[in-house]
């Protein structure tokens, strides 16, 4: 049986103020029905995993570079995050491979350079607009999930979040069918590519999630848990949808 997972990434939001809104969740997390992940920004982390202390909360970076130390200015160590108290990290955001051109072969690379370090990572893909209005999501989907994810994924080190790029932050969703027929072809694949354990991978959805369509998105079949973007910046609407998943 997967675990649930609500996992928040707040992007390039948030500082001193904004890490209080942390203290409100942390008594959610003593119910243990879903785990919980936040991913701040990189400055955030080491004051982040201080503040939660014991509590059952993980927290996570956005981003990691493929080397583990060097001349890389701004880049960011997959050990850095580690020795900052990170556990995790988000891998080919969709914002990242726009913003910063990252194919599926940078992905690979950096999830690589991730577990090596010792981090889970959250893997994203996911489709855009066009590639959806020309029929193209399920073969889109497949060559990220083949070129994004090295051989050597297990369910222990590695989350996959579907994010469908039109989906993020425009308030749209896709219907419950779009997102049971996506999130079943990815299982198909990783069964048919991992023979063992690659039932125990969890797929989050992404894009859009809030308090009012978590529950139906929860009930989807082959949905996990859910990456939230905006929604998990506010405490009460982010302790909803774990309700939510709780619930599920
Ligand atoms: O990109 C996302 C999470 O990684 C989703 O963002 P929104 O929840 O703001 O749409």
């Amino acid at each position: 049986m997967r675990r649930k997972l609500a996992a928040g990434n707040w992007k390039m939001n948030g500082g001193s103020v904004e890490l209080g809104e942390i203290r409100t969740l942390m008594g959610r997390a003593a119910t243990r029905q879903t785990d919980m992940l936040i991913c701040p920004p990189a400055t955030l982390i080491d004051r982040m995993r201080a503040l939660l202390g014991d509590a059952p909360m993980a927290v996570g970076g956005q981003d990691c570079h493929t080397a583990t130390s060097g001349a890389h200015t701004g880049d960011i160590s997959a050990a850095m995050l580690v020795d900052a108290g990170a556990s995790h990290v988000i891998i080919g955001h969709s914002e990242r491979r726009q913003d910063h051109g990252e194919t599926d072969a940078t992905v690979r690379a950096k999830t690589t350079a991730a577990w090596n370090a010792g981090l889970i990572a959250v893997i994203c893909i996911g489709e855009t607009l066009q590639e959806r209005e020309n029929g193209q999501t399920l073969d889109v989907i497949g060559a990220q999930l083949s070129g994004s994810i090295p051989d050597e994924m297990t369910p222990a080190t590695t989350v996959i979040a579907y994010e469908p790029v039109w989906a993020i932050g425009t308030g749209l969703t896709p219907s419950l069918e779009q997102i049971a027929e996506v999130h079943d072809f990815i299982r198909d694949q990783l069964g048919a590519r991992f023979a063992d354990g690659a039932d125990g991978v969890r797929l989050l959805y992404g894009g859009s999630v809030k308090p009012s369509n978590a529950a139906d998105i929860f009930a989807v079949s082959n949905v996990d848990g859910a990456l939230v973007g905006g929604a998990s910046l506010k405490a009460a609407d982010f302790g909803a949808i774990i309700d939510a998943l709780d619930a599920a």
